[in-house]
């Protein structure tokens, strides 16, 4: 139950696996996308419309949560799933990225961080206890260790205290996690120094996790160095344990990703882009409210099977758009999501028929960023 991992099939030539994620909600197939739902909702969407378009986990955080409406409201409402009318999976991070990305930082020290709210300016402090412990309240069925934040790029000397001090708020995490049925995935660290993520990798195996994140890559670092921290990284993890590249991202990414042996990935890019009227399609990105397609009476892709391109046409998303109408932002939301949703669908088929190798290419041929 806690989110074991079966794996299904191995693709001969690389990395590339399909599996199955138990979980308290349901048994999810991998690899996977994970609509992210900061505040408890993936925005212009509702959960009718995410079970619709095959959804199965969605990521909320515990940074924004902790600081409106607060971990403890939530759990007085009967958790996030009750509260969000979710009964997919969930899967909450701990905060530890949002803490340096968002509020004004003001001191880590051993203990944890302290920050201030991006929100309300007030002083707020965030340790592995209290991260764990707010997500223990938010009751999602899959956890992330609270971890400190490596920058991009960060010197070497750096880089290794951080990934050091991460390990050891990993073992803190554990302590704290006391809630059954609920898993927590520990964060593979280490910049973008081989070494360092071979050792961040081998602490927290032997500290054993049920599943792994692997943090900090995709950070503007070039994607060949992107990929050749994967190809250090992922063959130290155990086999039988889910695999999740946080924050990853662009569907060209996802498959290289999902063949160095990637089972799980989260990323605002679909949602975030949609909501300036960029379409996600197989070619690359298509920005609807261009006026070249001001007369295009054709759905932003004829061979989807979304709810807005089964439904609407190109001219009409470009008007709502135009015309600042919520609708618009709605159906790009749910064609994107739908499109990487989809994605990992047809990855997960082509592992199964064990022709992924040929899927990554012709992807890769026709899809420019
Ligand atoms: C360094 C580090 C790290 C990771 N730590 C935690 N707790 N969450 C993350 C979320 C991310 N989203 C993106 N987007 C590119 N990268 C992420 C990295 C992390
Ligand atoms: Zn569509």
């Amino acid at each position: 139950v806690l989110a074991a991992y079966e794996e299904a099939v191995k693709c001969g030539y690389s990395g590339a696996r399909a599996g199955r994620l138990h979980t308290p909600h349901g048994v999810f197939d991998t690899p996977m996308f994970m609509p992210v739902g900061t505040q408890a909702t993936v925005k212009a969407v509702s959960p009718r419309e995410l079970k619709e378009m095959g959804a199965q986990i969605i990521l909320s955080n515990t940074y924004h949560l902790y600081l409106r409406p607060g971990t403890e409201l939530v759990a007085e409402a009967g958790g996030l799933h009750r509260f969000m009318d979710w009964d997919g999976g969930i899967l909450t991070d701990s905060g530890g990225f949002q803490v340096f990305s968002l509020g004004p930082l003001r001191k880590i020290t051993e203990e944890g961080a302290a920050f201030r709210s991006h929100i309300d300016g007030s002083t707020q402090f965030l340790s592995p206890e209290i991260a764990i412990k707010a997500q223990m309240n938010l009751g999602a069925d899959i956890i992330m260790a609270f971890d400190e934040c490596i920058p991009y790029p960060a010197e070497y000397q750096y880089a290794k205290l951080s990934t050091e001090r991460t390990t050891r708020w990993a073992e803190r995490s554990q302590k704290a996690h006391t809630r059954s049925g609920q898993a927590l995935f520990a964060i593979v660290q280490g910049g973008m120094y081989q070494d360092l993520r071979r050792v961040s990798a081998n602490d927290l195996v032997s500290l054993d996790f049920p599943g792994y994140g692997i943090g900090g890559l995709s950070v503007g670092e070039p994607k060949p160095v992107m990929y050749e921290m994967l190809e250090q990284t992922v063959p130290l993890l155990p086999e039988n344990k889910p695999r999740y590249l946080m924050g990853v991202g662009t569907p060209d990414c996802l498959v290289e990703a999902v063949r160095y042996g990637i089972d799980m990935f989260d990323c605002v890019f679909p949602t975030r882009v949609a909501r300036n009227g960029t379409a996600m399609t197989k070619s690359g990105r298509l920005v609807v409210k261009n006026a070249a397609y001001a007369k295009d009476f054709l759905p932003i892709d004829e061979n989807c099977g979304c709810y807005a391109c089964q439904n609407f046409s190109r001219a009409y998303i470009r008007h709502l758009l135009k015309a600042d109408e919520i609708f618009g932002l709605r159906l790009t939301t749910i064609h994107n999501l739908y499109f990487l949703l989809d994605f990992t669908k047809k990855m997960r088929q082509a592992i199964l028929e064990d022709r992924f190798l040929s899927f990554r290419e012709e992807f890769l041929a026709q899809y420019c960023k």
